[in-house]
């Protein structure tokens, strides 16, 4: 979270953006016009050194304006806050002779600093939001562009991905990290990246200040509402990207399929974006026309711009069809051609934990790892499984601790509703009483659903349950690795569990 690891010579303050004010009306001493030489940037006090700016931003458990205090106890050079954090801190600033930044929006600031400090950014880089899709998206982007010899990136919730690795704390990661990776990424030889801007990180800010070539829309439905206000306090973050953060002139690709889809087209118009639209109806310029679906894949027939196309997908789900075409909606704002990007389109694989093929039983029966945690992701996944499935299917589902309460019946119920055997385990009850979370599942699954706790055991029981040509999908972790109990994470793995449980049954071990 700091940026002092990167050497700048002699950058000051209004190189960075940042002009001191005169702080009296704030409590301070009169810093007015101070231009300090900024040696790094912190956003947290602790990793504050001589000569860093501080950046105080108001939070949602505390206002940083009360670490200001430890931030000046290790010489930072400048502050930067909003006015509430500044008279949080008046007696520590008073006598201080540091530059004080008092911002109406610090995090703007901020992002617009981080960007300055770090400089560098792939030549093309594009976002994608949306409640699901958003790392299915990034990934195929990033997939085409490396098939088409482009060094390339994807970065969000799997870390950074492609030719560049690092892992990451969050989805969108905090301006800092978010700039910081986006240089070393360049340092690295990458010139294209694929960025996920999730709910908060648009809120929050994080993705000001990247220049982005276009904005890709999936689709909305409920998440975060611990966060969010409401239905359209969450779709207003999101459309963020489309209003705020993408520069003017960049490119906009939004699914139509939904009427929130058609008022991100609106947003996105009003804003002078240059619009392409990815749908299933006859006004979608990146059109599904058709798919047909086996055991392994799937068949699409599309077209671009009412030219039609046929292309074999070895992905299993119909919206993985609305997510590679959002890709190459991104790939084509980015630069390249229709022509060589339909060329490489077959070779997209599925990305980790996504409607994932990880076992097999020796009666044909398949054991798919998915990491629907939210009600439309699991009704998405469940009922795009269907066509791909002769026999049952059978669900393993929980919902994670510490979040949005509202959607575990609504995930319960979404399971009852689209799959043949429901059984209810955990996932990540994190500091929650796992029994209540359950319950609440429960609630909307019916008393016909199975509860078993124990997660490696409800694996076990749903791969016991299948017959020949049915499938197993076990909702929720996808690429996880670790089981969240309290502050402890144990290693835990769906797939690896699934393999286990299917070579157990099956007597191989
Ligand atoms: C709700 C939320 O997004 N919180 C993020 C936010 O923290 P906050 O503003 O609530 O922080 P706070 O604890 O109130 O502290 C206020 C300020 O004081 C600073 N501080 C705090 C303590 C101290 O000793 N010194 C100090 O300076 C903090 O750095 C912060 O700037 O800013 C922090 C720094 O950037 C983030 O780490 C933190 O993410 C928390 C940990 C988090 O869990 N976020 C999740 C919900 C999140 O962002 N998820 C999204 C979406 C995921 C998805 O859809 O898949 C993501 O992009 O990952
Ligand atoms: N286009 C889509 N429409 C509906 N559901 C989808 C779509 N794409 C993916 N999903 C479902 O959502 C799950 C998560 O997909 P993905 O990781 O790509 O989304 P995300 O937006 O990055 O999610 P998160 O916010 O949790 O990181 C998938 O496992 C699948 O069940
Ligand atoms: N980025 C999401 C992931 C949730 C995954 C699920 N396994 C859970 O723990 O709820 C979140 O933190 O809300
Ligand atoms: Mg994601």
């Amino acid at each position: 979270m700091t940026g002092d690891d990167v050497t700048r010579d002699e950058v000051t303050l209004t190189q960075l953006g940042l002009r001191a004010r005169d702080v009296k009306d704030a409590g301070g001493s009169d810093g007015g016009g101070r231009d300090p030489v900024i040696t790094g940037l912190s956003i947290d006090s602790r990793t504050v050194r001589p000569g860093h700016l501080f950046a105080a931003l108001p939070g949602s458990a505390v206002h940083g304006g009360e670490f200001i205090q430890y931030a000046l106890r290790m010489q930072a050079a400048a502050i930067l806050t909003d006015r509430k954090g500044a008279a949080i801190a008046a007696d520590a600033l008073a006598g201080w002779d540091g530059a004080l930044v008092v911002a109406e929006d610090p995090r703007a600031a901020l992002a617009g600093a981080a960007s300055l400090w770090f400089r560098d950014q792939p030549d093309h880089v594009v976002a994608v939001t949306g409640t699901s899709g958003k790392t299915s998206v990034a990934s195929f982007a990033r997939q085409i562009w490396q098939a088409l010899g482009h060094k390339a990136i994807s970065l969000g919730t799997m870390g950074v991905e492609g030719d560049h690795h690092a892992k990451l704390a969050h989805t969108t990661p905090d301006p800092l990290t978010l700039h910081r990776v986006l240089a070393e990424a360049v340092a690295a030889g990458v010139t294209h990246a694929a960025l996920e801007a999730s709910s908060h990180g648009l809120d929050q800010r994080r993705l000001d200040g990247v220049r982005m070539q276009a904005g890709a829309f999936t689709n909305f439905s409920q998440d975060h509402l611990d966060y969010h206000a409401g239905f359209d306090e969450y779709f207003a973050a999101k459309a963020l990207l489309f209003n705020r953060v993408l520069d003017d002139g960049a490119s906009a690709i939004i699914n139509i399929d939904s009427a929130r889809g058609r008022q991100m087209a609106d947003i996105a118009k009003d804003r002078g974006l240059a619009l392409t639209t990815v749908g299933r109806g006859e006004d979608a310029m990146l059109r599904i026309l058709g798919q047909r679906y086996d055991a392994t894949g799937q068949d699409l027939r599309f077209s671009i711009m009412g030219q039609a196309h046929l292309v074999r997908l070895p992905l299993i789900g119909g919206f993985q069809a609305e997510n590679v075409l959002a890709a190459m909606g991104l790939c084509l704002a980015s630069g390249d051609a229709a022509g060589d990007i339909l060329r490489v389109l077959p070779h997209v694989t599925t990305v980790r934990g996504r409607m994932q093929l990880t076992a097999q039983r020796e009666n044909g029966a398949t054991v798919f790892v998915d990491y629907a945690h939210k009600p439309g992701a699991v009704t998405a996944a469940l009922q795009s499984l269907r066509p791909h499935v002769m026999g049952r299917i059978v669900c393993v589902i929980g919902a994670g601790g510490d979040r949005d309460r509202g959607k575990r019946p609504l995930m319960g119920q979404a399971a009852r509703e689209n799959a043949d055997v429901v059984i209810i385990t955990d996932d990540n009850p994190r500091t929650e009483d796992p029994a209540l979370i359950r319950a609440a599942v429960i609630e909307g699954a019916g008393p016909e659903a199975s509860e078993v706790p124990d997660r490696a055991e409800a694996i076990l029981r749903g791969v016991d349950a299948l017959q020949p040509g049915d499938a197993l999908l076990i909702c929720g972790k996808g690429h996880e690795t670790g089981q969240i109990v309290g502050q402890d994470v144990y290693p835990f793995d769906d797939g690896e569990q699934a393999s286990v449980a299917v070579a157990a049954l099956d007597g191989r071990i």
